[in-house]
């Protein structure tokens, strides 16, 4: 199994009393599966992500990454985790401004230690950004940033991605265009890949939906 999690809790200090966000959530996916998570402004779809990504911990339950445990480890070898295994694509794009795009697309793939170059040039074509190799992020339109961040997190070749509404900066039309490129990449590399998104429009295009409610999953 790709991720496990086994009745995961989370709970945040507000304004003095504890809040709790995810109240034992369980679920499975497998290596190559696709899974839409939704769930209300608040419900704590980020949360989630970040625990899976060892970003955050949980205060209870377990969350397991290809079979290793993410709890007791240390913050190198969550490091090591989420380098070797995870990509992690935000709505931010949050590409190294002081890059060009060609630096910024084998970031990640080169500090792995997995840079593939016919991959990577493969991905350039693909995500169309050949043209925009030497030019830095704040010379990008927004859809050809999160085009970058994108073919960032997939030059690595992560048996996991987690992306949290990364078309949310986009217009409807951009963000569909950037959406089915990156389901075709995701199912291409073979990546397990969660989605979190508000459209259920997007949900639809994934094999399975899982929506948060109340701290708890539906
Ligand atoms: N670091 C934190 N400290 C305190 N409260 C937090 C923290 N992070 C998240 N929360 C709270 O946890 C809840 C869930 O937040 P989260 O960002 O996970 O929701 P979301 O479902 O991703 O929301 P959205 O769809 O608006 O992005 C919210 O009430 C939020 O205020």
């Amino acid at each position: 199994m790709l991720l496990t999690l086994r009745d995961v809790r989370k709970s945040y200090n507000t304004e003095g009393s504890r809040v709790g966000v995810l109240k034992g959530v369980s679920f499975e996916l497998d290596a190559g599966q696709h899974l839409a998570l939704t769930g209300e402004s608040g419900s704590g779809k980020s949360t989630l992500l970040h625990l899976i990504a060892g970003l955050d911990m949980p205060d209870g339950g377990q969350i397991r990454v290809s079979g290793a445990d993410l709890a007791g480890m240390t913050d190198a070898q969550l490091a090591a985790v989420r380098r070797g295994k995870i990509g992690l694509v935000f709505q931010q794009f949050n590409l190294i401004p002081s890059m060009t795009v060609a630096q910024n697309l084998a970031f990640h793939a080169r500090l792995a230690g997995k840079l593939d170059e016919d991959w990577n040039a493969e991905l350039t074509e693909r995500l169309g950004l050949a043209a925009c190799l030497n030019r830095y992020p704040e010379q990008l339109s927004g859809g050809q940033q999160q085009r970058v961040a994108i073919g960032r997190t997939l030059a690595a070749k992560p048996d996991l991605i987690l992306a949290d509404e990364p078309t949310g900066n986009l217009d409807e039309d951009t963000g569909d265009v950037v959406i089915e490129l990156m389901l075709q990449l995701v199912s291409d590399v073979k990546a397990g890949f969660i989605l979190v998104t508000h459209s259920t429009k997007l949900a639809g295009l994934l094999h399975r939906r899982l929506h948060l409610t109340h701290g708890l999953l539906q």
